[in-house]
């Protein structure tokens, strides 16, 4: 079933529950300091294992004139209630050891019995506790297709706890927290639902009867023998009843864990014995399961979870809400049968219409009739000349809710007329399946007869702007309209930027590219590999630039394009100029401390990260590997690799001139030199990978070959163990 089903399970169930689980979440927070409030106090009696039945009995009834009951709770206190030798009753806890009286039984502040009431039944009564027993209910299946969502977006069970792709803080968390919480959320709604049952008598549990034979016990002796109690220890008793007299026909009641016996107060013989049902069995772990009774280390278990919950229902409709911004789509002036481009779109959470809407306002604006909709509403088009894809990939290379009838519909809608298509896929490098129904949409429209291919598949990484911007300069060219650039919307203000001053700039050398140099207050915290997030006036549009740490100073590298709103920006910097700007974390691209070896592989102004971490770790043996375009553009670059070759931080620096020369790639160079790679990856080394998409593709065929050949493993192998690292855009 596809991802958005249970998506939309999870959310339906969390909004018909979420009154109910708030109650209940806020309660159960404050209920779980019963328990450990309880477990403080200093009535714990530790060894009780060491402490026979017997030894206690015998103390008890040695200090006391009469002996009603001992009991011995979760918390492992001992209670009794006794008559003092003044003829006084005397409840409370006591040493078992020397039955010395402790202190009173612990009652439950008015407070604690308020919140109670209020968890079991909102004051309702009945009513109020089948309601929350529903909620209980709800929360149990919101947790199992929250499971079912987490195991689909992770591709499998095996999965389940593998890297979250990070799309926003909120989801992020939601997830990260759910896996943990999962369990102890699911622990605390059946044992939520069980009680409520037993509450209920849907579940009942029988009382113990036993059988004794009273004219045998009333003809019995009064001489007293060795008891069954020499053998049993206080952790396995729950509840002694001493007899009501002297009588011989009067016994003890000793309740174990798991059975229950009448016991001969004289001979100490059993006259009868019977096994606790499963349902007391069950109703006493769950009772102890939901409130954390006896354990402070499951109360707090059971008190972190339910903040969670708290955090769940927050972030859970933070994510709705920002799903619901994205998807507003524009109003259509147009019918399909009147329109000469038709816009379909694919999407789950509503980023992809944003591009889809700037596309459409653009063409709007440039007079053109034109219709934007979903994929799953294809149909016939009367006028239709060019027919543009834009779609996300989902699930495991899946489509997005609003497309997954597409391609069956597609099937079977033959167009009267021949059409022009362009496909724009928008997915994530970080899945297996990059694209892949863009790619499949693509290969659809390629394969029909009624149309032709307008532009090649473009993918895009993360929505990014620049990418789209390229495509949207190759669709004008190619159509020759010459519409405005589209404007795409901000999702948010940008939050939490900071100052950063340009220390310097260097010369924009012939391949339009440049090197800034930058300094904040606190950079101690900054790695290599780390993104400076950027949001130019202009557009507000966030950029993100791959940082080099260099000493204290963030190194830039910056190619100006034509229509770089951002680095045409950077280009007019001058020394001494603040930028507003933010730092995204970027660990899944850090060089790891620990490893011995390292290849660094970059084409163009990917050596950005590689500037810091060539000249960070001496006991790191490193090896970089860049592609560029002449001699001439390594100058800017002078400063870093002549100080890592000065210091001997760069065991060899190989680099591939496309434009001179031999004119060889990066690629290239790395099959001439695949023992280093090879040898660095048997070694458990790293290789980290930065710069185009279109250089990740050939490098990694290129380190698959390496793999195959060298080391009897596929490429593949040494991603998924996070030997090689990625940061392509
Ligand atoms: C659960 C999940 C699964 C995804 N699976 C893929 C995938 O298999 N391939 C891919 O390229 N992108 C994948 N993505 C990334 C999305 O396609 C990408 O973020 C896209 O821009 C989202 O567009 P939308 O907001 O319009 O749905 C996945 C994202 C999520 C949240």
């Amino acid at each position: 079933m596809t991802i958005s089903i249970w998506r939309y399970s999870h959310l339906a169930l969390a909004i018909t529950a979420s009154v109910f689980i708030l109650l209940a979440s806020v309660t159960g927070i404050i209920l779980a300091f019963q328990p450990i409030s309880e477990q403080l106090q200093p009535y714990k009696v530790e060894d009780l294992k060491t402490i026979s039945l017997d030894q206690t009995v015998n103390t008890f009834k040695q200090t006391y004139p009469e002996v009603l009951q001992i009991e011995v709770d979760a918390n492992q206190f001992v209670s009794a209630s006794v008559i003092t030798k003044d003829g006084k009753n005397l409840d409370g806890y006591f040493n078992p050891k020397t039955a010395n009286y402790l202190g009173e039984n612990i009652q439950p502040s008015k407070f604690f019995q308020f919140t109670t009431n209020l968890h079991r039944s909102l004051f309702l009564k009945s009513t109020g506790r089948f309601l929350v027993a529903l909620g209980s209910f709800l929360l149990l299946l919101i947790a199992i297709t929250g499971f079912i969502l987490v195991v689909k977006r992770q591709s499998g069970i095996k999965h389940f706890f593998a890297k979250i792709v990070k799309e926003n803080p909120s989801q992020y968390w939601h997830i990260v927290l759910g896996r943990w919480s999962l369990l102890p959320i699911i622990i605390i709604t059946i044992t939520g639902v069980y009680l409520s049952l037993l509450k209920f008598d849907v579940i009942t549990d029988q009382a113990i009867k036993h059988n004794v034979d009273f004219e045998a016990l009333e003809a019995s002796s009064t001489e007293k023998s060795a008891s069954i109690f020499g053998s049993i220890t206080l952790d396995q008793v729950k509840h002694l009843e001493f007899p009501f007299s002297e009588f011989v026909e009067d016994y003890y009641t000793l309740k174990l864990k798991d059975k229950e016996l009448l016991i001969h107060q004289y001979s100490g013989e059993i006259l009868s014995e019977q096994n606790t049902s499963l349902t007391s069995y069950f109703s006493i772990l769950s009772l102890n399961l939901h409130t954390g009774k006896g354990s402070i280390i499951w109360s707090l278990i059971l008190l972190i979870a339910t903040i969670n919950i708290l955090y769940f229902m927050y972030s859970g409709f933070d994510m709705t809400l920002r799903r619901k911004k994205n998807t507003v789509i524009p109003k259509n002036k147009y019918t399909k049968d009147q329109a000469k481009f038709i816009i379909l779109v694919g999407s789950e959470t509503g980023s992809t219409y944003r591009f889809a809407s700037a596309l459409f306002n653009s063409l709007i604006n440039a007079k053109h009739s034109v219709i934007i909709s979903d994929l799953n509403s294809y149909s016939t088009y009367k006028t239709a000349e060019h027919l543009i894809v834009f779609t996300a990939t989902y699930g495991d290379g899946e489509a997005p809710i609003n497309a997954n009838k597409f391609l069956d519909t597609f099937k079977n809608t033959p167009q009267n007329q021949s059409l022009k298509f362009s496909v724009v896929g928008f997915g994530s490098l970080q899945y297996k399946a990059y694209c892949q129904f863009a790619e499949d949409v693509n290969n659809a429209l390629n394969n029909s007869q009624d149309f032709t291919q307008f532009l090649p598949l473009k993918t895009i990484n993360n929505q990014s702007l620049d990418a789209f911007k390229n495509w949207c300069i190759a669709f004008n060219l190619q159509s020759q309209l010459d519409i405005e650039l589209p404007k795409v919307k901000q999702l948010q203000t940008p939050k939490n930027l900071q100052d950063f001053k340009v220390v310097s700039k260097s010369e924009i050398n012939q391949d339009h590219t440049f090197v800034l140099t930058l300094q904040a207050k606190n950079t101690h915290k900054i790695q290599s590999g780390d993104l400076l997030s950027v949001f130019p006036k202009e557009d507000q549009i966030e950029r993100l630039y791959s940082l080099g740490k260099f000493e204290d100073k963030l190194v830039l590298s910056v190619k100006k394009h034509q229509f770089g709103v951002c680095s045409n920006y950077f280009s007019h910097l001058k020394e001494g100029e603040v930028i507003k700007a933010r730092i995204n974390k970027n660990p899944s691209f850090y060089l790891p401390k620990h490893t011995k070896h390292a290849v660094f592989i970059a084409n163009g102004t990917g050596i950005g990260p590689f500037l810091g971490m060539i000249n960070q770790n001496p006991n790191i043996k490193k090896h970089l590997f860049w592609g560029t375009r002449t001699q001439a553009s390594v100058n800017i670059y002078d400063t870093y690799l002549n100080e890592a070759k000065h210091k001997q931080l760069l065991t060899t620096c190989n680099i591939a001139y496309s434009k001179e020369g031999n004119k060889t790639y990066v690629q290239d160079v790395i099959a001439q030199k695949d023992n280093i790679i090879a040898s660095v990856l048997e070694q458990k080394g790293v290789v980290m990978i930065c710069g185009s998409v279109a250089m990740q593709t050939c490098v990694l065929n290129q380190l698959d070959t390496i793999c195959q050949n060298n080391l009897s493993n596929n490429v593949s192998y040494f991603i998924d163990n996070g030997q090689i690292k990625m940061d392509c855009y």
